[in-house]
């Protein structure tokens, strides 16, 4: 088979807006052939989220290269699904940095050792050979074989709410995510939840969009209050005790009929984002022969390594004493997982990587 990440970029499928990833993106559909194939790297990470892709950078510092596998068809993790649009203030270095920025951020300093993106499908299944060597299984087949592992793998793997009346319209103008506001410029979109997430994409969008109608099934809202005062000063469109009952259109969608107390009403609707929450589990991981601890996390001693040699992990999915889960955390156990990986897939390197000053991108 042939390695899809190194003939060059790999664009197809439906998930490739957002922050620019192609040149090393294998997109991420599930039923492309192209998912089926072979990728040979020195590290695996497990998870596109900060922490996932701060390692990406790393391991590029370090010489390695690295895949990065994430269920979801955007990187970013929790930031990109739950909390783009707000300000975080506790990353050293930021007063304040909105999370998409945040991510656009990450994205640009790992690109630099363009590491192969695999987004769309999950990590399923690893084995390790008699040399050493793991291979990890994606629920689409594409097998990625690596040295080491690092799994930044979060709260686990996200699965977004469906909206049921949106069923057969994903990618047809149906989104659980905003991966770029621009896109929508000039739309009619209706957002469907009542959430942070949901609120804060309605009045990021107010002032892109032709309309933005925002449909939520109670009345009260459960996003922040000023976020909810600023809905109603907004020029949003707020329907409550209200749902979206039918999707209308030909190829895309062209309206939505919502259905509330007065009865059905239908609005226009070129993009309809639903923002109805995800869960989150940590799904196959747990099959991995890893120990885990009250069933959602990973040990890890304080080389970020695993109970299995070779797999190390980084981010919230970690416990130890005093875990505390902050990306601020995660971005150093990242450092110490990758820097210790790199040691064990060539133990003629230095644990310590030497200061990044005075290092050359490899990659402009
Ligand atoms: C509303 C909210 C506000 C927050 N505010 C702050 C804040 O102000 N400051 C702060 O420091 N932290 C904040 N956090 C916490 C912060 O977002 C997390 O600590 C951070 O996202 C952890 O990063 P991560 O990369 O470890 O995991 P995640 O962001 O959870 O990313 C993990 C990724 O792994 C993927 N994944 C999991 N399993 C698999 C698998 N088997 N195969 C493929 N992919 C997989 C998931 O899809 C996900 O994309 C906030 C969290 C929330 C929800």
């Amino acid at each position: 088979m042939s390695d899809p990440v190194t003939t060059g970029p790999h664009t197809t499928g439906p998930h490739t807006t957002g922050p620019d990833t192609t040149g090393s993106v294998m997109a991420g559909s599930r039923t492309t052939d192209s998912a089926m194939a072979d990728i040979e790297r020195d590290l695996l990470i497990v998870g596109a989220g900060p922490v996932g892709l701060y390692a990406a950078y790393y391991a590029g510092f370090r010489g390695l290269s690295a895949a990065v596998v994430d269920s979801l068809p955007e990187i970013g993790g929790q930031v990109t699904a739950m909390y783009p649009e707000k300000p975080i203030y506790d990353v050293a270095g930021f007063p304040a940095v909105k999370g998409r920025d945040l991510v656009a951020g990450l994205l640009e300093q790992a690109r630099r050792f363009a590491p192969a993106f695999v987004l769309g499908q999950r990590a399923q299944t690893l084995e390790k050979d008699a040399a050493g060597v793991f291979t990890v299984t994606t629920d689409a087949g594409t097998r990625i074989r690596c040295r080491a592992v690092v799994i930044s793998g979060g709260i686990g793997t996200f699965t977004p709410r469906p909206l049921p009346a949106g069923e057969g319209w994903l990618g047809r103008g149906l989104s659980y995510f905003v991966p770029s506001l621009e896109a929508h410029a000039g739309q009619d979109v209706v957002v469907v939840g009542g959430g942070d997430s949901a609120c804060d994409w309605a009045l990021s969008l107010e002032p892109i969009a032709r309309s933005v109608t925002l449909v939520h099934r109670r009345a009260a809202f459960r996003a922040h209050e000023h976020s909810v005062a600023r809905l109603r000063a907004s020029a949003v469109e707020m329907i409550t005790e209200a749902q979206v009952t039918a999707v209308h259109g030909d190829r895309t969608v062209e309206s939505v009929e919502i259905t509330g107390p007065g009865g059905r009403m239908t609005r226009p609707a070129q993009a309809v984002i639903a923002a109805l929450g995800f869960t989150a589990n940590l799904g196959p991981i747990r099959q991995w022969g890893l120990e885990v601890v009250g069933n959602r996390y990973l040990a890890v001693d304080t080389t970020m390594a695993t109970s299995v040699p070779g797999v190390f992990a980084a981010g919230d999915i970690t416990d130890y004493r005093g875990k505390v889960r902050l990306i601020s955390v995660g971005f150093g156990e990242a450092a110490t997982a990758v820097n210790n990986a790199a040691v064990l897939i060539n133990p003629e390197e230095q644990l310590f990587p030497g200061h990044s000053t005075d290092s050359v991108p490899a990659v402009a």
